[in-house]
């Protein structure tokens, strides 16, 4: 289907109106913007008219949000239990409006209880929403959000897909990365492993008894026929990558605390704040932060992220970004004595030492070069008076530039031989992303060097 046939689709079934924003039913896009194609970001949002500071662009009717009091509002509409509608206030009992068509995803959704609710996180409840309702196709009422998600071709640079999809051919690439995009890229997988245990021991218990006339075949109950890894990967990627802060009914902490907006989702990410995002019973709503010109794309800001956080978790990275920085962790802990590690680890000062794009020591690592210069920490004053902000190390600088100087000249050697050897690597875009995180260390280390 076309991309402007699939966002008319969008537009009906959000009841979008261009007029008049006001209008409590229904959705709004401000005639002043349009979906653009860019060659280095994808779909985005852009401005054809003049816009002034304050004007509202979009507001997507709650109804047609997709979070965990939405998700449960589709299943409601196939459980049996009838106490699952009372886990949300101002239960819409037509949601946005959903067919009623049955099959073995929806034979899952019946035995959903309000407790099954309560036991899954709020991604964890998306990801196996949205992974069954793609693989549910035209039988979803959410088929025309889902068809505008992006492909999974989109998310090939994402270290979490080699690792989950490919994890044979591309062992050599992972290992090739900075270590602390090593350690970011773990935290992410873990994330992920941990969602889809959950889901595949919840789904597990539900397709135990499912009855032989119903099944499709006796392949047909198995959980990956439920959620195929690839599917669940890319229906988690999505959530992770276009959610959005909502406080919700449901929420049993911060983290739940998100939903998946409609158009509001093409919206790009550049550093500075071009839009403003609010939340409200009444809806989602995304309003211009400064005037803008016709031509012009419209960003939102998803955080002060580094390239290496981007990458990690949304597959992309920006040529200039000032909130880059350099970790320099790994050079610093190996120098450390059994006992400098263990003063480090009781004053909270252990790991997470950065250097910041435009060189600023950060104080974790200052405190960590200091550290180094004392045989006995725990019997050093001047190291405490540091600590707790009483003294400006001065008596350190001299011998913590030094230490640097070192550390800085051997991450630069490794920016070297880490990017020579990647190279060769048949995978042309991957290595040249692996080449850019060791491009973004080295412009950091020389800059660095050049002020001491
Ligand atoms: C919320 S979506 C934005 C819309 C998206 N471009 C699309 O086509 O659907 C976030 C995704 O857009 C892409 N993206 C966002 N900002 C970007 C940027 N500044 N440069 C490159 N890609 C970007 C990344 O693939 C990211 O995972």
């Amino acid at each position: 289907m076309e991309f402007e046939e699939s966002l008319s689709k969008l537009f009906n079934w959000m009841k979008c109106q261009h007029d008049d924003v006001k209008k409590s039913g229904y959705s709004f896009v401000s005639p002043k913007v349009k979906v653009k194609s860019y060659a280095d970001s994808g779909r985005g949002i852009q401005a054809t008219e003049k816009i002034a500071k304050g004007e509202t662009l979009v507001k997507i009717e709650p109804s047609y949000l997709l979070n965990s009091s939405t998700v449960v509002e589709t299943i409601s509409k196939y459980s049996r239990d009838e106490k699952i509608k009372d886990l949300i206030p101002g239960f819409r009992k037509n949601g946005n409006g959903a067919s009623e068509s049955k099959d073995k995803f929806t034979r899952v959704y019946e035995k959903i209880d309000a407790e099954d609710i309560r036991s899954l996180s709020a991604f964890q409840l998306m990801s196996l929403f949205i992974c069954f309702e793609i693989q549910r196709d035209s039988g979803s009422s959410w088929q025309p959000f889902l068809n505008l998600m992006p492909d999974m071709k989109d998310f090939e640079q994402m270290p979490l897909t080699w690792k989950v999809l490919k994890a044979k051919d591309y062992e050599f690439l992972l290992s090739q990365l900075p270590r602390s995009t090593q350690q970011k890229v773990e935290s992410v997988y873990n994330r992920f492993q941990k969602d889809y245990d959950a889901v595949e021991s919840f789904l597990r218990a539900k397709i135990r008894d499912e009855s032989p006339g119903h099944r499709e075949n006796q392949e047909g109950n198995k959980v990956s026929d439920y959620i195929p890894i690839d599917i669940f990967l890319y229906s988690w990627i999505c959530i992770n990558s276009r959610c959005l802060y909502m406080d919700n009914p449901l929420s049993k902490n911060k983290d739940d605390c998100m939903t998946m907006a409609p158009y509001v989702d093409f919206l790009n990410h550049c550093a500075l704040h071009h839009c403003g995002i609010k939340a409200s019973s009444l809806g989602f709503y995304v309003f211009a932060m400064r005037d803008f010109e016709p031509g012009e794309q419209l960003f939102l800001s998803y955080g002060p992220h580094s390239n290496e956080f981007l990458l990690c978790e949304y597959g992309f990275m920006l040529v200039q970004n000032h909130w880059n920085d350099l970790n320099v962790t790994e050079y610093i802990t190996q120098l450390l004595s059994p006992s400098q590690k263990e003063f480090l680890q009781s004053n909270g000062y252990y790991g997470d030492y950065t250097i910041s794009s435009s060189s600023d020591i950060s104080f974790r690592t200052e405190v960590a070069l200091a550290v180094l210069q004392e045989e006995h920490p725990q019997e050093s004053r001047p190291l405490k008076a540091l600590i707790n902000g009483y003294y400006d190390g001065a008596s350190y600088d001299k011998y913590s530039k030094q230490i640097l100087k070192t550390i800085l000249n051997a991450v630069i050697r490794d920016c070297n031989t880490r990017t020579s050897g990647i190279k060769k690597h048949a995978d042309k875009s991957v290595s040249k992303c692996i080449q850019d995180l060791y491009g973004v260390r080295l412009k950091i280390a020389l800059q660095t060097m050049e002020n001491l």
